[in-house]
């Protein structure tokens, strides 16, 4: 018999996720439906989303291998049946306090910040680059963790060791470039670019530095397809453009620059956009989301 998710307490709510208390080594990690768009969480939810990302994570941590805090499979007996999918039993770690971005492309506030200083988080870049171009070779553009609704602020690698300590953060670096080049390595030979990444870490009491969070989601990454990359332009998103095109187009009725909300999605938007993160998921994973648990069948 499943527990219910009200048995256990709650930890952080964030924009799409949520973390609950299961007891003093194990919390419960649960993605929702609720997507993003213009710094705004929309009213519309997108059926499945919660599970698909899950399911995305879930096949990076055993296909890269890479030591997780994952503490149960997706149908694990403490997760509750009305999360089921789309929630992770995982090991309690003390987080450390990084942002840890990798990228491989030069795309958001990293073009910005070449455009201002031909460098990012500190790290020099060839004269001349353009949005959407690709770097000579994946580079770590750490950031500190931002209060809910802020976007975090690109640091050095040095200010990191100043907070951290030399050790960690090199361990840190070391880890983010390596299990960022290996995933992005997966999804292009199957037409899908990472452009960059964020991941989460955290230690052990044992000092084990674990993978924590969500990895190589299109929640804590840029997805483009590798066919309609054209660097010059502002790459579309491989599973928010679909959103961002209705709200910013003439049947929404919204203007993004004022201070109203976005207005509900069509259902044909919401159709869509699950498709492609369905898409997403299969097309990386080579995986048929029908074998996912969870969902109404
Ligand atoms: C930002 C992120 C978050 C995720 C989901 C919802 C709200 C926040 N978060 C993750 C932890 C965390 N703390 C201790 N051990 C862990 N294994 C994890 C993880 N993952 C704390 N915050």
């Amino acid at each position: 018999m499943r527990p219910q998710l009200s048995e256990y307490p709650p930890i952080y709510s964030g924009k799409v996720r949520e973390l609950y208390a299961i007891d003093a080594q194990h919390m419960l990690l649960v993605a929702s439906d609720r997507i993003s768009a213009y710094d705004h969480i929309l009213t519309t939810p997108i059926p499945d989303k919660g599970r698909i990302l899950t399911a995305m994570s879930v096949f990076f941590f055993d296909e890269l291998r890479v030591p997780n805090h994952l503490a149960g499979g997706p149908d694990d007996d403490r997760i509750p049946a009305e999360v089921l999918g789309r929630a992770l039993v995982v090991k309690r770690l003390e987080m450390a306090p990084v942002e840890c971005v990798a990228r491989g492309y030069l795309a958001g506030s990293g073009l910005a910040e070449y455009r201002a200083t031909g460098t990012v988080c500190g790290i020099p870049l060839p004269a001349g680059l353009v949005d959407g171009s690709r770097l000579p070779q994946p580079i770590f553009t750490p950031a500190t963790k931002a209060a809910l609704g802020e976007h975090d602020e690109n640091v050095s690698y040095e200010q990191i060791a100043a907070t951290v300590g030399a050790g960690l953060a090199a361990r840190l670096r070391e880890a983010t470039l390596d299990v960022y080049s290996r995933g992005a390595e997966i999804a292009a030979a199957r037409g899908i670019l990472l452009a960059d990444t964020k991941f989460e870490f955290g230690t052990t009491p044992s000092g084990d530095l674990l993978l924590a969070d969500e990895v190589l989601t299109p929640d804590s990454s840029r997805y483009w397809d590798a066919a309609d990359y054209e660097p010059g332009r502002t790459q579309p998103s491989f599973d928010k453009q679909i959103v961002r095109n209705w709200l910013t187009g003439p049947e929404s009725g919204w203007d993004r620059t004022s201070d109203t909300p976005p207005p509900p999605l069509p259902a044909e938007v919401v159709d869509r956009t699950r498709a492609r993160y369905i898409e997403a998921y299969e097309r990386v994973s080579g995986l048929s989301f029908a074998d996912w648990p969870g969902g109404s069948a």
